[in-house]
């Protein structure tokens, strides 16, 4: 029915691309109708980089970039829905996550681009956007949000759930019986990963399925250096990105990683860095299934030695609950949309450290 259907988008903190779904979400579940990923083209993913990490930026080159991802939001609902051959009567609301350029939790301020006022005009359909606004003036973090989204469609009555994303930053949410779902950033992944990986290749963002990194050993003492960032150590509610996580912090944390150690070595390093916080969080909740998602799924080191760290615990992929991996935060978003259109409160105390659970997102008309 076009009243549960939903298009989700979300492009993350890798700067991979666009990543769009179309959900419906009648009768209490998340029926995936279709999906579509756009890559961004080299120029945009520049820019985009810029913005990230340079605070010297113009507004004008910011007014560039933010109409130029709000045409590739619009391009992408375009192409979901005539890959499906429907139109927008076929959907109730769009929910744009948009892109992260800072997100300092500290400071109560996390900035997400795409112009959602622009993207309705383009799409002629309502938008829900600015998700993460309202749960920083609460006092939250302002992530993760996709912990309560994970609950509802990951949740047992009876089996302790761990949900991983493999994103740019790692999440966790952990779903309890009978308890509300937690969740928090347990460090980088795929951001330290591609950028480690970028900075000793041309030919690609990053590696390939997790090559070199098998390639290399980990290192005990710089891993043990790396680990002992604080960030690893503080309690949840806590959120992170890539403006922590990064190279600089790499060369802060361990010169000798720059110049003086096996590059693969350091690559295979960062998947245990990646790894081993998502392995203690199962261990010390004893839970009984880990569900990954996220465009790590795809790098086959990164996986073999979740799983190895995992032990007995079964690693399944999101698929085999009916969730393409690729697609689960944008699903989120959609989802997130929707409750926002029923005016329905999203769980954030437990997850965000909000002083109180509330209505997600802003409504931007056509
Ligand atoms: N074939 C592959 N082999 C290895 N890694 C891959 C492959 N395909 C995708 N990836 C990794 O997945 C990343 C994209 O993941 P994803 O889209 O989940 O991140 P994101 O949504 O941008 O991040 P976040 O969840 O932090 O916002 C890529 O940057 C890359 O590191
Ligand atoms: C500020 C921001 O964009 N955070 C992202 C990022 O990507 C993964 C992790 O860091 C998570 O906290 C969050 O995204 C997901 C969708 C979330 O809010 O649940």
């Amino acid at each position: 029915m076009a009243n549960h259907r939903f298009i989700g988008l979300m492009s993350g903190t890798s700067l991979d691309g666009v990543d769009a779904c179309l959900v419906d979400f009648g009768s209490n579940s998340a029926t995936m109708l279709g999906c579509h990923h756009r890559p961004f083209d080299p120029e945009l993913r520049r820019l985009l980089v810029r913005l990230c990490q340079d605070s010297r930026i113009a507004p004008e080159t910011l007014a560039d970039a933010e109409r130029q991802l709000c045409d590739r939001y619009a391009d992408a609902v375009q192409q979901l829905l005539s890959s499906l051959s429907l139109s927008g009567t076929d959907v109730v609301a769009i929910g744009n996550h948009g892109q992260t350029i800072r997100h300092l939790p500290n400071q109560h301020f996390s900035w997400q681009i795409g112009n959602p006022a622009r993207l309705a005009a383009l799409c002629n359909l309502p938008v829900v956007a600015d998700f993460r606004s309202g749960d920083m003036a609460r006092g939250g973090q302002g992530a993760p949000l996709a912990p309560a989204f994970h609950a509802a469609f990951f949740g047992h009555p009876e089996e302790c759930r761990l949900v991983v994303n493999l994103g740019g930053i790692a999440n966790v949410s952990l779903l309890r019986p009978n308890h509300a779902p937690v969740g928090w950033d347990t460090g980088p992944a795929n951001t330290l990963l591609d950028a480690w990986y970028q900075r000793h290749h041309e030919t690609a963002n990053w590696d390939p399925e997790g090559q070199w990194a098998a390639s290399g050993e980990s290192r005990a003492e710089l891993l043990e250096r790396l680990l002992g960032d604080p960030y690893f150590q503080q309690a949840p509610p806590k959120s992170t990105g890539p403006e922590h996580f990064n190279l600089a912090w790499l060369a802060q944390h361990a010169p000798a990683a720059m110049n003086e150690m096996g590059a693969a070595d350091v690559q295979a390093t960062l998947v245990e860095l990646s790894v081993q916080p998502i392995a203690a969080i199962a261990r010390a909740n004893r839970v009984d299934r880990v569900i990954v998602c996220g465009g790590g799924t795809h790098n086959r080191t990164l996986m073999t030695r979740l799983q190895h760290d995992l032990g007995n615990v079964p690693l399944e992929s999101s698929q085999v609950h009916g969730l393409d991996p690729d697609h689960v935060e944008s699903a989120g978003f959609a989802w997130l949309a929707q409750q926002r259109w029923c005016q329905q409160a999203v769980p954030l105390t437990a997850v965000t450290g909000a002083d109180r659970d509330g209505i997600l997102g802003g409504l931007w008309l056509p």
